[in-house]
């Protein structure tokens, strides 16, 4: 299947047609689709592993279930887990309505945020799906800074992180609230993002600019605010005064609950 369609793209000599198909001939098979959330400009990503058909999806919107699920069945997929990649404080996750609609898809989340989930996780876990050797293996990382509980997870074989509100496009996530701190996100982007190779995908968690994906590389070259010494980045952080999540109060509970939201 591969090679039909890696040939049927070399045919076209479109060059990003075929770093596609590379990748995902290279990626053992397994795929990634980015889904957009116009209202809060949040990314959801569902990765799929092609023989298994076992799937996951990370930071599903609440009011964008509908379109993911439709997606997951117009693939055959089956979907094995929910993760977040924190308590997000713009809009309520996606996971508790997935769950009702899809009943085998559990749950995932740091143990480290304090919030509900099946699963807990710690930097080190791996999350696979399908096959141990063949299938899809994501890398959990801790990744605090934007809040205290902030994961990011590397795609070996993809040559991808995503990593959700802690390293975004040309900038990063805020460290004025959930327990957020500058320090410790300048260290989490430095440790365990930038030491990743320069061509690793950059899969952010949101973008305000009409941006999709980055890379290691451009990030560590170009990011206007990581390119900081420590101390001019705590600064930069400290002055940014950004206005408050429209649904921060309602968001910041329900997701501390998978997304339930309370009776009214
Ligand atoms: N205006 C939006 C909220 C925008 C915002 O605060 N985004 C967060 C990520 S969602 S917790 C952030 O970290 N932004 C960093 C930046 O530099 O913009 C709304 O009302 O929902
Ligand atoms: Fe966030």
């Amino acid at each position: 299947m591969f090679i039909h369609s890696l040939s049927r793209c070399l045919r076209t000599s479109s060059n990003s047609c075929l770093s596609i198909e590379i990748k995902r001939a290279l990626s053992n098979g397994s795929f990634v689709r980015q889904l957009f959330e116009q209202t809060t400009s949040t990314y959801t990503y569902i990765i799929g592993d092609e023989k298994s058909r076992n799937a996951l999806i990370i930071d599903p919107v609440i009011t964008t279930v509908a379109r993911d699920v439709q997606i997951i069945k117009q693939l055959g997929l089956h979907l094995r887990y929910a993760i977040n990649t924190h308590v997000h404080a713009d809009h309520i996750t996606g996971s508790g309505r997935l769950k009702t609609l899809i009943p085998e898809c559990r749950s995932v989340i740091s143990k480290s945020s304090g919030a509900k989930a099946d699963i807990y996780i710690e930097n080190g876990d791996e999350i696979v799906i399908g096959d141990k050797n063949q299938g899809l293996i994501l890398e959990c990382r801790s990744t605090p800074g934007h809040t205290n509980g902030c994961m990011s997870f590397v795609w070996h074989k993809g040559s991808s992180v995503f990593t959700g509100d802690c390293l975004l496009i040309r900038g990063c996530g805020r460290t004025d609230f959930q327990k957020g701190s500058a320090d410790t996100l300048y260290t989490s982007i430095h440790q365990h993002i930038f030491t990743l190779p320069d061509h690793f995908t950059v899969y952010p968690g949101h973008d305000y600019t009409g941006q999709t994906t980055s890379t290691v590389g451009e990030e560590k070259r170009h990011n206007t605010r990581l390119t900081k010494s420590r101390q001019d980045f705590t600064q930069f952080m400290k002055e940014l005064k950004l206005s408050y999540p429209l649904q921060i109060d309602k968001a910041v509970p329900a997701n501390m609950i998978c997304g339930v939201l309370p009776e009214s």
